[in-house]
């Protein structure tokens, strides 16, 4: 045996804060905030349930055929990526949807095929794999309670579904799509209903986690309770300095 110092690759703690809360509630904006801050990548877990419901369409699997929905889902061919200007694009099967995966429908399917645990299972894996160094801010209904039940820090975000709903319409109208007001408060009473209620992986709290509701709270003032949860926990503090 030689004196050599063998030396062992010592694996690097990787940081994980999950953001659940329902629709409109605020969480991908948040998520965005909290990791351009720290340095951390995102995981917007929704968006993956949007694009297995437009690989549906494009593939005309019926919405509620679970067998070839988990083929579907384990093979889905997207890319996460960001424009010459900054701007997030997400490519399904090299086609640009990032667009056509943020109407009101498409969160509609996303919530229906989110039910069907053999879905769930086969994008358990992919969501689990953006855990990166230095760090992850994921957002989504079950990022604390089922893909990350570790993460350092978990957030509820909350807000009341008319609040929800206003901030909803005019983020639709910002972005040029046609909007009601009471259709909007109908959709995501309904969507609450679907994600709550649902038998696997249902919108919850999660054990320890902070329960934010942000109906009188700017994004400025969410993103400082955030950080000041953060501050607490030794694997994020560092980050924070
Ligand atoms: N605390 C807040 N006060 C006012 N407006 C907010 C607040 N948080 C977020 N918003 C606005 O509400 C809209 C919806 O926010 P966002 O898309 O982040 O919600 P979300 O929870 O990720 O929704 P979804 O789950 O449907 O993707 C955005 O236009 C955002 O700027
Ligand atoms: N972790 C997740 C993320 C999303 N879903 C489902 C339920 C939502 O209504 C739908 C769309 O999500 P959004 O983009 O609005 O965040 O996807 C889920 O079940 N679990």
């Amino acid at each position: 045996m030689s004196d050599e110092i063998k030396r062992q690759a010592v694996p690097i703690y990787v940081p994980v804060i999950a953001i659940d809360g329902p629709s409109g509630s605020g969480k991908g904006t948040i998520a965005h905030r909290v990791a351009s801050r720290l340095g951390f990548h995102v995981l917007d877990s929704g968006a993956l349930y949007r694009l297995l419901g437009a690989a549906a369409k494009r593939h005309a699997v019926s919405i509620e055929n679970e067998a070839a929905l988990e083929v579907l889902a384990a093979h889905l061919d997207v890319q996460f990526t960001v424009d010459a200007q900054g701007e997030a694009v997400i490519l399904l099967e090299g086609e640009d949807v990032s667009r056509e995966i943020r109407t009101e429908e498409a969160g509609r399917v996303a919530s229906q095929v989110a039910v069907l645990p053999k879905v769930r299972n086969a994008l358990l894996a992919r969501q689990q794999a953006f855990r990166e160094a230095p760090g992850l801010v994921a957002d989504g209904r079950d990022m604390g309670t089922v893909v990350f039940p570790n993460a350092d820090l978990k957030i509820f975000l909350t807000a009341s579904a008319e609040a929800r709903a206003e901030r909803r319409y005019k983020q639709l109208l910002e972005k040029g799509f046609g909007a009601s007001l009471a259709a909007l408060i109908d959709d995501i009473r309904a969507r609450d209903t679907r994600d709550t209620e649902r038998s696997i992986a249902p919108l919850k709290p999660a054990d320890g986690a902070l329960v934010l509701d942000s109906t009188d709270l700017g994004i400025d003032a969410v993103v400082q309770r955030v950080f000041d949860e953060a501050k607490k926990a030794p694997a994020l503090a560092k980050f924070l300095i």
